[in-house]
């Protein structure tokens, strides 16, 4: 059998149908359920109707593979469900840079999360505290009462911690934080279920009364860490030296951690990487994304995610640190098929392994987005991208896609009006 390989070169100049053979060659063809990422209709319409409601049909988005993405000395196919072009380009551009360079080094804590009890209507809030934690032990047995599954994993909740407000509108608020470690789920549901569970016992040992009994999508004990060291050679182009587009990174971080209006837009390019794989598994984007920009806010204001800095020896040094609620099992994982190939196709062990991947993801799209706007602009390299696109808009089909995008790329007017213009001469 093959070695899995994700060093693949020139995928951009082979059909769907011959990349797939490609990747699945490269990947020592172990990948059961792999068809169902080339196959539009792997979702059936019975089971989406029975995963949302008042289903009508589906929703298909391309599902692009970056290549190249070595992490903690493991090969890996990434799959990304996105619309937007370059992405994937980017991503497998910055992998290749990043293996040549010992590949993305990631780590990530306990997969915890946290649930919060909302408790009103409480005279003595600190005594109430008291309560709580002198109750520690049974809220935890309670919690861990149900969920026989989460418990026989080594999960379940494990520790409590309780939150005072004061608020001139409502008065004293007690808010009981369950943290519970999930192993592979994303856990919502899971934790959800224990808040519910512990509430009414909450409120009879404070005398308040339970409210909100939640989950928070600020997922601060569940924290993914990724590391990248590239050389300065590295990183040289045809018109810039590698020590000129190192510096560049750095003082493009530098704008990002200290202007919100750059943080917003340079957190939007982290999440260009993020997202596509959170969706193409079968995970709720929703969830990362609102724990992505509430860690970036989380000092008071709102600021980069990733930081760029240069060594001793001038390498360029990039992290990222985020919160990173996803599942392997449970909720849309097991059943879209399109979920269960993605997982496969990357040999997804563990929810942590799949923070990971995911995370690296993100640190090569933002050091993409980086290079490019601080040497030759986002333009050159995204435009002859989206090129195609504004082709499709402007209503070429087959062949005539690739000819006008072209066209418009070497004119230097990537618009729907000069597509038109160019398919009305065709014509
Ligand atoms: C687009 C590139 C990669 C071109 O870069 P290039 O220098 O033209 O690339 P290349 O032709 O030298 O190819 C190098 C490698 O890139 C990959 N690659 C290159 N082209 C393709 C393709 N067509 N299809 C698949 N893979 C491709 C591929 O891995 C290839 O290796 P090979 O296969 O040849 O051995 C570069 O210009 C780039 O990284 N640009 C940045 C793109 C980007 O950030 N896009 C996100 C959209 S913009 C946005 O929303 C976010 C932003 C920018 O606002 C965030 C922020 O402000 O921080
Ligand atoms: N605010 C939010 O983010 C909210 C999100 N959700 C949704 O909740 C869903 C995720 O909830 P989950 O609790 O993850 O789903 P789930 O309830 O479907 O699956 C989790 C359950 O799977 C079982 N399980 C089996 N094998 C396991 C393993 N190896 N590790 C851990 N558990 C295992 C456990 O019993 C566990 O409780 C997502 O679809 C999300 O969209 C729901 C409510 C709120």
């Amino acid at each position: 059998m093959t070695k899995y390989c994700s060093q693949l070169s020139g995928l951009r100049h082979l059909s769907p149908s011959a990349r797939f053979e490609k990747i699945d060659e490269a990947t020592g063809e172990l990948m059961s359920g792999i068809e169902s990422l080339s196959d539009a209709t792997a979702l059936s319409m019975a089971s989406a109707d029975g995963m949302i409601e008042n289903v009508i049909g589906l929703f298909e988005l391309p599902l692009g593979v970056a290549a190249n993405f070595q992490i903690n000395g493991k090969d890996y196919f990434v799959p990304m469900a996105v619309e937007e072009p370059s992405v994937v380009a980017a991503a497998s551009y910055m992998a290749k840079i990043v293996r040549e360079n010992g590949g993305f080094k990631a780590v990530s804590s306990a997969p915890i999360m946290r649930a919060q009890i909302q408790l009103l209507g409480i005279g003595d809030p600190f005594g109430a505290r008291q309560k709580l934690l002198q109750h520690k032990d049974e809220i935890l047995a309670l919690a861990n009462s149900k969920d026989r599954v989460l418990i026989e994993l080594g999960g379940g909740c494990c520790d409590i911690e309780i939150e005072i407000f004061e608020d001139t509108r409502i008065g004293s608020m007690v808010v009981l934080h369950l943290l519970v470690d999930v192993r592979d789920a994303m856990g919502a549901n899971t934790v959800n279920t224990m808040a519910e569970l512990v509430a009414p016992f909450a409120a009879q040992i404070t005398g308040g009364d339970a409210r909100l009994r939640i989950l928070s999508n600020l997922a601060d004990r569940r924290i993914v860490s990724v590391y990248v060291s590239i050389s300065r050679d590295s990183l040289t182009t045809n018109n810039f030296d590698g020590d000129r587009v190192a510096s560049g990174i750095v003082e493009a971080c530098v704008l990002a951690e200290i202007d919100p209006y750059r943080a917003a837009t340079h957190n939007k390019g982290i999440m260009n990487g993020i997202d596509p794989v959170v969706l193409a598994t079968g995970n709720d984007w929703r969830a990362v994304e609102a724990g992505a920009h509430a860690w970036a806010a989380k000092d008071g204001q709102y600021t980069s995610l990733t930081r760029w800095e240069r060594d001793k020896s001038g390498n360029l040094i990039g992290t990222l640190e985020l919160p990173m609620p996803v599942g392997i099992v449970g909720g849309a994982t097991k059943t879209h098929p399109a979920a269960k190939a993605a997982l496969n196709l990357m040999r997804i062990g563990s929810a942590n392994e799949l923070a990971e991947v995911i995370a690296s993801v993100g640190l090569a799209q933002n050091m993409a987005a980086l290079r490019a706007l601080s040497t030759e602009g986002i333009q050159r390299g995204h435009m002859a991208l989206h090129a195609r696109n504004i082709a499709i808009a402007a209503g070429a089909t087959g062949a005539e896609i690739d000819h006008i995008a072209k066209e418009l790329v070497r004119i230097g007017d990537v618009s729907v009006d000069r597509a038109h213009g160019l398919l009305t001469i065709q014509k």
